[in-house]
C-alpha cells in the first residue's frame, strides 16, 4: 500500500519573523496615499487590510514587499511573495509552467521546477490542466495557479492584493474557503488586501481598517474565531457589522 504524505510546499522558514510597519507615509506628487500607518503581522498571522478604493492599500503592499520605498517611517518584513491584483499569469505558458515560474526564477531546472509544482496540482484542484494555457482556465483555476506560484516562491510572508476581486460571487466564495484551508495546511504570515469586509472576517486573524485617502488606520479588529468560518455565523455577522460601522458604512 502506498501512503501519501502531505508534503509542505517548501521547507522552513515557513512563517518568518512577521512584519512591523511604523509611521509609514507615501505621497505621489500632491497625492498623499498613506499617512502615518502602523501595522503588525505576527509570525503565522493573517492580517487583512480593508479600506475604500484609492486609500493606499496596494501602495502599502508594494512598500512591505520592497517594490516601493516609503517617504517616511520604517518597515521591517521578511522576504515576501506578492500575488498581484490581476493574476499576472503569462499567457504563453501552461498552467504548470506558470505555477513553476518562481522556482525557475530561483534557478531550478525546468524539469525540477515542473516536478515540484506538479506535486501540488491535485491538492490545488488543477490535475488534468497541467498543459492548459491561462486563457482556457476558469477564473477560479487561474487564481489557484497564481496562488500556487506565490506559495512556491517559498517566502515566509505572502502579500495578497485583492486575490479574488475579479471572481464572480459563487467562485469567490469557493476560493475563500479554499484559501482558508490552504493556509491551515501551509501556515504563512499573510497580509491580505481586500475591499470586502466579509472576506476579511472569514479569512483574517486581525483586520486593519483604513480611512479614505490619505490612508490612516481607523481601528483594528481581532477575529478570535476558529476556521473554517461560516458567513451566517452570528459572530461573523457581528464582526462584519462592527467593521462596516467603523468604516462609516450604514447597513
Ligand atoms: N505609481 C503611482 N503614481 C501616481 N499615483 C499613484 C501611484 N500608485 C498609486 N497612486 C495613487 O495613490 C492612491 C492610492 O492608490 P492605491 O492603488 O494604493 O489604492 P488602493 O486602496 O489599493 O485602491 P483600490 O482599492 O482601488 O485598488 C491613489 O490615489 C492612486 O491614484
Amino acid at each position: 500500500m502506498v501512503t501519501e504524505v502531505e508534503a509542505p510546499v517548501t521547507g522552513p522558514p515557513r512563517v518568518g519573523t512577521g512584519v512591523t510597519v511604523s509611521a509609514v507615509r507615501k505621497a505621489y506628487g500632491d497625492v498623499v496615499a498613506l499617512d502615518g500607518v502602523d501595522l503588525r503581522v505576527a509570525p503565522g498571522e493573517v492580517v487583512a487590510v480593508v479600506g475604500p478604493s484609492g486609500c493606499g492599500k496596494s501602495t502599502l503592499l508594494s512598500i512591505v514587499c520592497g517594490l516601493e520605498r516609503a517617504d517616511a517611517g520604517t518597515v521591517e518584513a521578511p522576504e515576501a511573495a506578492l500575488m498581484p491584483q490581476r493574476d499576472g499569469l503569462l499567457p504563453w505558458l501552461s498552467a504548470l509552467d506558470n505555477a513553476a515560474l518562481a522556482l525557475r526564477v530561483a534557478g531550478a531546472s525546468k524539469a525540477a521546477a515542473r516536478a515540484t509544482a506538479h506535486e501540488h496540482f491535485v491538492r490545488f484542484g488543477l490535475q488534468g490542466f497541467e498543459k492548459t494555457r491561462p486563457a482556457a482556465l476558469s477564473g477560479g483555476m487561474r487564481q489557484r495557479v497564481a496562488f500556487l506560484r506565490t506559495l512556491l516562491a517559498g517566502r515566509p510572508l505572502l502579500c495578497l492584493d485583492e486575490p479574488f476581486g475579479a471572481l464572480d460571487a459563487l467562485t469567490r466564495t469557493q476560493a475563500q474557503t479554499w484559501l482558508a484551508e490552504a493556509l491551515t495546511r501551509e501556515p504563512r504570515s499573510v497580509l491580505l488586501v481586500t475591499h470586502d469586509v466579509e472576506e476579511a472576517v472569514l479569512l483574517a486573524d486581525r483586520i486593519v481598517l483604513l480611512s479614505p485617502r490619505p490612508g490612516q488606520v481607523v481601528t483594528t479588529l481581532d477575529v478570535p474565531l476558529a476556521r473554517p468560518r461560516a458567513r451566517t455565523d452570528g459572530a461573523v455577522v457581528e464582526l462584519r457589522e462592527r467593521a462596516l460601522a467603523a468604516l462609516g458604512v450604514r447597513t
